[in-house]
């Protein structure tokens, strides 16, 4: 093992084994984590990571093994493929969870355990608006089917991922009988005998090579009335249609993977934070102190503030994604027994949180590999792959604008209902405080109040300050004459600024609930620190928030930066720790700058002389191009 990185894991302050404990959610999580890992996978003979039969001998084996909770098949997946992507992702993460939660119990019993499918809702003219969606299915009660038909070229649908050139079953969104409405189809076509289909692959993509994302159009396509979902929606054989209890529910698995999107981006930036960490404790690179040995980097202040932020970031996501998960199992149990009142909440809490932890963990990938210094540019490190694989996530899922705006949509209603004079309650009760003024920031004294439920509390002033401030800005508008639209329009800059502010107080909110949770001293005393660092980073980063929300005064600006600097330092001797509380396995990670032992260099020489440019002492180009051409010089 690499000297340095043994001696940043000596002196250990805390068990790093319940820190696992608590990311996994118990310790019979962990261990059903490294067994899946470690003896259904690794170990397991008919293992055959990169072959073409790996995606058949891992379905297979799901099924042998009776894996089928969502988060075991992906630490069963993430394992198998690394930290890539494969083709049958958006069956497990979206097709298969349409079909739990749309279709009636004996369309489950005849779909669930025979198909593969994927999901084909975006059509090439519309993917965010879909009530846009042109793509049409007409009843046709004397044969008992629809008719499906892209009636415009911006109609085909495009991006349906791990589309299997064969059969086709998939998931369809059309418009069957209003522009306000639709619904969910399963349609499954084998090609090539169905005519009136025409499919094919939208082409070379920015990444995500795993997943071949194709187009599909169709002319005149019938299938039969009983393949429409009728969960919540039916279509009956006369022909008359049964109206869902809300129009929404055909949204349910969008609202599911943006659920799961939160904390798999905490995974994301863990991972990065992982690779970034451990390499900056082996690189060592100039000098601090003149005829000096030169320093880990890791002892560079500026490399810990690129860092350490990120990583109480990963810790702060991966509980987001714990609470978000939480949530979504809580509501849509509510939802499943009809209760729809808290369905708003979920979708405003979902779709912010999907685009806040996506664009800072987007960023953050690009922030690791470029702490990383050359190596971190090669594929060795596994950063540029992450990142190819990740970045998608900002706009699929929702759009990240969009969805910021729909959780504006929902603060902006929940703030008219204080200013009616309702009290409200749940994630948005802070809102109450404003209309009775109690907002206004408490004393600020000169020094900066580091007590965590004191920063708790400047966020939600913050947020709160915000949403007001985009309530005014869509008043004014209107004050101005313009319509409620366009008064919504011009005040959508102020709208994502008060949905960003809000998801950046309830993550907050989240990472300190779940330090409060925390028994062990050790791990409470660490978890604290990154929490506090958290803050500290976000409140340095928008210092001009809470100046205008009146809860940071100039002069305690500066105790901002020197606060930020004490926590670098007090991180500085646990980070190492903190990523091995990962537990991410040298195989998932794929990374030679982020392995566990820290040998790097013998690792890259290897890897570079692995690459198929090595194979031969010349390359072959040499003898074919080259010396025919010296030879005629
Ligand atoms: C098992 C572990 C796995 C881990 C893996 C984790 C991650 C893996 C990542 C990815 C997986 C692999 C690949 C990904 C493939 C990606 C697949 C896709 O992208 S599928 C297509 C996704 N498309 C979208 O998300 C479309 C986005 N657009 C919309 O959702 C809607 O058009 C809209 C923007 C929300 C607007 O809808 P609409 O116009 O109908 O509504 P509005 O008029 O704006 O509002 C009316 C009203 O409705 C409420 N509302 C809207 N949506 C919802 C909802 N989903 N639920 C509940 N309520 C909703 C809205 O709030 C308004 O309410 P009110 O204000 O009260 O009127
Ligand atoms: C890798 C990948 C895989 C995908 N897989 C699938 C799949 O399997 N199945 C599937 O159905 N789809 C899939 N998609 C499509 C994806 O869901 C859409 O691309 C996504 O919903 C965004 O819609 P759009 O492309 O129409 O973007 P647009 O909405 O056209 O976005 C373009 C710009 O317009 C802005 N904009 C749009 N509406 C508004 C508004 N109301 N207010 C302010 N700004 C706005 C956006 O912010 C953005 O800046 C995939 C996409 C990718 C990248």
């Amino acid at each position: 093992m690499n000297p340095d990185i043994l001696r940043e894991r000596q002196n250990a302050t805390f068990d790093i084994e319940k820190l696992t404990n608590i990311l996994d959610g118990g310790a019979e999580r962990t261990n059903r984590r490294r067994e899946i890992r470690e003896v259904l996978v690794l170990n397991d003979p008919d293992f055959d990571y990169g072959t073409p039969t790996s995606l058949p001998t891992m379905i297979l084996k799901l099924r042998e093994y009776g894996i089928s909770d969502p988060v075991e098949i992906n630490w069963y997946k993430s394992m198998y493929w690394g930290t890539g992507r494969e083709a049958l992702g958006l069956h497990y993460v979206m097709f298969l969870p349409t079909l739990y939660t749309q279709c009636d119990s004996e369309q489950f019993n005849k779909w669930v355990p025979l198909i593969i499918g994927t999901y084909a809702q975006t059509e090439m003219g519309h993917g965010t608006h879909l009530r846009g969606l042109e793509t049409t299915a007409t009843f046709d009660p004397a044969t008992q089917e629809f008719v499906m038909h892209s009636p415009t070229v911006t109609s085909i649908k495009w991006w349906p991922g791990g589309r299997n050139p064969l059969f086709l079953p998939l998931i369809f969104l059309s418009i069957p009988l209003s522009a306000s409405l639709f619904d969910l189809f399963l349609s499954g076509f084998a090609l090539p005998t169905c005519s009136g289909i025409v499919i094919g692959d939208i082409g070379p993509k920015f990444g995500f090579d795993a997943v071949d994302n194709g187009y599909l159009k169709l002319e005149h396509v019938r299938i039969p009335r009983e393949n429409m979902l009728m969960k919540y929606a039916q279509v009956k054989p006369d022909g008359s249609y049964v109206k869902p209890l809300s129009s929404k529910l055909t949204y349910g698995t969008m609202v599911f993977i943006r659920s799961l999107i939160v904390g798999n981006a905490g995974i994301v930036l863990s991972q990065c934070c992982t690779i970034a960490i451990r390499y900056s404790a082996v690189r060592h690179q100039s000098e601090i102190r003149a005829g000096e040995a030169e320093p880990q980097i890791l002892d560079y202040q500026t490399q810990q503030h690129k860092l350490f932020p990120l990583l109480a970031t990963a810790y702060a996501f991966l509980f987001a994604g714990q609470y978000m998960i939480d949530t979504y199992n809580r509501i849509s149990g509510d939802i499943n027994q009809g209760d729809l009142s808290e369905m708003p909440e979920l979708h405003a809490l979902s779709a912010g949180l999907k685009a806040f932890t996506t664009w800072t963990a987007n960023t953050g990938i690009e922030v690791c590999r470029m702490s990383c210094g050359g190596h971190g540019y090669s594929r060795s490190s596994a950063l540029p792959d992450i990142y190819v694989e990740f970045t998608p996530s900002c706009t699929y899922e929702g759009e990240n604008t969009v969805m910021m705006l729909q959780t504006a949509r929902f603060l902006m209603k929940s703030y008219r209902q204080v200013q009616a004079g309702q009290q409200l309650s749940g994630a948005v009760s802070y809102l109450n405080k404003v209309h009775h003024r109690v907002m206004a920031p408490q004393a600020v004294s000169s020094q900066l109040d580091l007590n965590l439920n004191t920063l708790v509390d400047l966020y939600e002033i913050r947020a709160a300050m915000l949403v007001e401030l985009a309530a005014q800005s869509i008043q004014q508008e209107s004050a101005r004459g313009k319509c409620q639209e366009d008064s919504w329009n011009n005040s959508t800059i102020d709208l994502v600024r008060a949905s960003d502010a809000h998801c950046h107080y309830m993550v907050l909110k989240m990472f300190r609930d779940k330090v409060d949770q925390i028994e062990d001293p050790g791990v409470h005393s660490v978890m604290s620190t990154l929490a506090h660092l958290y803050a500290i980073h976000g409140m340095g980063n928008f210092t001009g928030d809470f100046l205008q929300a009146g809860v940071l005064t100039g002069a305690q600006v500066p105790s901002v930066s020197k606060c930020l600097k004490g926590l670098l330092a007090e991180v500085r001797p646990s980070a190492v720790l903190l990523v091995d509380a990962f537990d991410h396995h040298d195989k998932m990670l794929n990374s030679v700058l982020g392995r566990h032992d820290g040998n790097v260099y013998e690792a890259m020489f290897e890897w570079a002389r692995s690459s198929p440019l090595n194979r031969t002492e010349v390359h072959e180009s040499f003898h074919k191009h080259l010396k025919p051409l010296q030879a005629k010089l």
